[in-house]
């Protein structure tokens, strides 16, 4: 690691992509510490939902999430979705991983003829459960992951024993701009899914409005259980509240349009943080003045 004293700090965004189970999460929660740090206000830079920050001496890394890549079997066999190819070009790093126990297969290739598409982007191969082969299969590995694509480096990895785990943060880091932490750290709480979830609805619903509604909106995420006998879904039920009922027209639309819209939007996205299929209930109320009423300031989330 270089001195903070002798190199200027760097900050930056990178996203890790890969087949299903291949250990993205793990390697990611592993750069990121025990506890993945979620913030609820993010800078204008990324729309993507966070999903850790690594925090060291010389650098800030934010690692963000990759809706669709993050679970390609929804993709796999479909053009690279716009989204996906935004998150892509929008980061400073890529983090592609691949494990050392399973040969390359048509989905490692697949996502390989993808990044190529985004070729702005730096990506760093990464071979990852290095843990569970000799190394010898290691070493054949990493000559097959080399010949698949246009790779910034490459890298193995073990989550599990934290082989090589610095290398792999140094990697990144090393393709991020020099600059001043995005997050202060004391900004930073593991702050529960909830609120994230909230601020994905209220990013949704701000997709598109008009300059004077952004500071007019405020998310409540009322409830979010998983529905009884289902590991494989998640109720969510949340308020949108505005200041005027002008402002309830506008987020509601023609016919409720837009308010379905935002929905889908905001659906997709908590689906893409909590990794399960999603029932959102959104409903809108008016509060009035809400910005200017310590009570309803206190009901809504926001704290003195
Ligand atoms: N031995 C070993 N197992 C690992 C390592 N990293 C992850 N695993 C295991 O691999 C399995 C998949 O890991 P995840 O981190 O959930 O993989 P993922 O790529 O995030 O999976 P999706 O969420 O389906 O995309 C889990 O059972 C992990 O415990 C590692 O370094 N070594």
């Amino acid at each position: 690691m270089t001195s903070p004293t002798t190199a200027k700090f760097r900050s930056g965004f990178a996203c890790f992509v890969g087949r299903p189970n291949v250990g993205k999460s793990t390697l990611m929660n592993a750069l990121v510490g025990t506890k993945v740090a979620i913030t609820s206000s993010r800078p204008q830079t990324t729309r993507r939902a966070i999903r850790g920050i690594v925090h060291r001496p010389d650098a800030q890394l934010i690692i963000v999430d990759t809706p669709g890549l993050h679970k390609p079997r929804t993709l796999l066999g479909e053009r690279l979705d716009s989204l996906v190819r935004s998150t892509l070009t929008e980061v400073d790093a890529i983090g592609f991983c691949m494990p050392a126990d399973q040969a390359l297969g048509p989905g490692d290739r697949f996502i390989a003829r993808s990044l190529a598409q985004v070729s702005k982007t730096p990506v760093v191969a990464i071979v990852t459960k290095a843990d569970l082969v000799s190394k010898k299969d290691l070493a054949d590995r990493l000559l097959e992951v080399g010949e698949l694509g246009e790779w910034a480096d490459i890298v193995p990895v073990s989550a599990r024993d934290g082989y090589q785990l610095d290398v792999v943060g140094d990697l990144l880091v090393g393709h991020l701009p020099e600059g001043m932490p995005l997050y202060p750290d004391g900004d930073l709480t593991d702050e529960p899914e909830q609120l994230l979830a909230a601020e994905l609805i209220r990013e949704a619903a701000l997709e598109g409005v008009r300059d004077e509604l952004p500071h007019s909106i405020a998310v409540v995420v009322d409830e979010m259980e998983p529905r009884e006998g289902r590991d494989d879904l998640v109720d969510v039920y949340a308020h949108l509240f505005v200041e005027r009922p002008s402002q309830k027209a506008i987020v509601i639309g023609t016919k409720g349009a837009r308010l379905r819209e935002v929905g889908t939007n905001a659906r997709k996205q908590i689906e893409a943080l909590l990794g399960t299929k999603v029932f959102l209930d959104l409903r809108v109320k008016v509060a009035k003045d809400w910005q200017r009423d310590p009570k309803q300031l206190r009901r809504l989330g926001f704290y003195d």
